[in-house]
């Protein structure tokens, strides 16, 4: 046994060794011959971001060797395979969450075999509560950066032994969210004219399940968030950390009280509500950015 193994060992039941990782990754590349470029993690009431692909091969969570199954509404629980013009390209419907009682290992176990099967961009999305008192509910907010609170409590997915494989130890996390990505989602959006309801602004994860107190949002705001979810920051954690060039956009599905005279009480069905109602115009932006990234190749990270 490795030192580092009898040093830190893993549960039982965890999924997180390396043999796990390549165990899911062979046996889904064994069950089809897409080979994709390009990974789309679907937030709450988003999943139908995977009906524009052609050519599509199917799988649910529940089928799928070490692979967690989504409990939450909104979150079909299904990984597709498919083209996006000539870009092939794998979609999760329905990611995990530390309030579902995941471990981060488990929350973030997608995206190691995304980078084992040879992936190279992920584009993460996700509902949020606005912050920022200028964010209406609808607006779709480029990831400029993110604040990874539970991270600050020790609740972080790079935690425990490094495996070099994935990438280096203390990786860097100032230039999480490509720039060139945001710049080519920005270029994009004024093309199709829309950028009246797109803004660039900072993420922060909380653990939830409960959506904020007053005191809460209060703090956030003044921390520095432009909205408020509880998801996507392991994920983009662990794509960066193994090299992966990561595009984040957050629908505003909700804006956050920060007033105790504000009676509106926010709730999953109406986040739900909306990110359908955004459902068109993302698949349409998530399909230009796909196309072009591959079109341009851009090489930075
Ligand atoms: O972040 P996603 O999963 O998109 O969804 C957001 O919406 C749900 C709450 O309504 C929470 O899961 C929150 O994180
Ligand atoms: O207001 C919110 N807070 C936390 N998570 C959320 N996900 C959607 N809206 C919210």
């Amino acid at each position: 046994m490795d030192p580092l193994t009898r040093l830190y060992p893993l549960p039982e039941s965890s999924c997180c060794s390396f043999e796990n990782y390549n165990l899911t990754t062979e046996w889904l590349l064994n069950q089809t011959n897409h080979r994709p470029k390009v990974a789309v993690i679907c937030g709450s009431g988003l999943g139908l971001l995977a009906d524009v692909a052609t050519d599509k091969k199917i799988f649910r969570y529940q089928d799928i060797p070490n692979f967690p199954v989504s409990t939450v509404a909104g979150h079909e629980g299904c990984l597709v395979f498919g083209m996006i013009e000539d870009t092939p390209c794998v979609f999760m419907q329905g990611h995990f969450h530390l309030y579902e009682g995941y471990s981060l290992c488990q929350v973030t176990f997608p995206v190691r075999i995304f980078k084992l099967m040879g992936v190279e961009t992920v584009l993460v999305t996700n509902a949020s509560g606005g912050i920022c008192p200028d964010f209406k509910v609808g607006d779709i907010m480029i990831m400029k950066d993110h604040i990874n609170l539970p991270g600050f409590a020790g609740q972080h997915p790079l935690c425990g032994p490094n495996d070099e494989r994935f990438g280096i130890r203390f990786p860097c996390m100032s230039d999480a969210y490509s720039k060139d990505l945001r710049r080519l989602t920005l270029d994009i959006v004024s093309e199709l004219g829309c950028s009246n309801y797109v803004r660039e602004g900072v993420y922060c994860m909380v653990s939830g399940p409960n959506f904020e107190t007053i005191a809460e949002a209060r703090m956030l705001r003044i921390l520095g968030c432009d909205s408020v979810g509880m998801s996507t920051v392991p994920e983009v954690t662990v794509a960066k950390h193994c090299g992966l060039r990561v595009l984040g956009l957050s629908l505003i599905t909700n804006k956050v009280s920060l007033d105790y005279s504000r009676e509106e009480k926010v709730n999953h069905e109406e986040v739900l509500e909306i990110s359908k109602m955004r459902t068109e115009v993302l698949q349409k932006l998530a399909t230009m950015i796909i196309t072009r990234c591959q079109q341009q190749s851009i090489n930075t990270h």
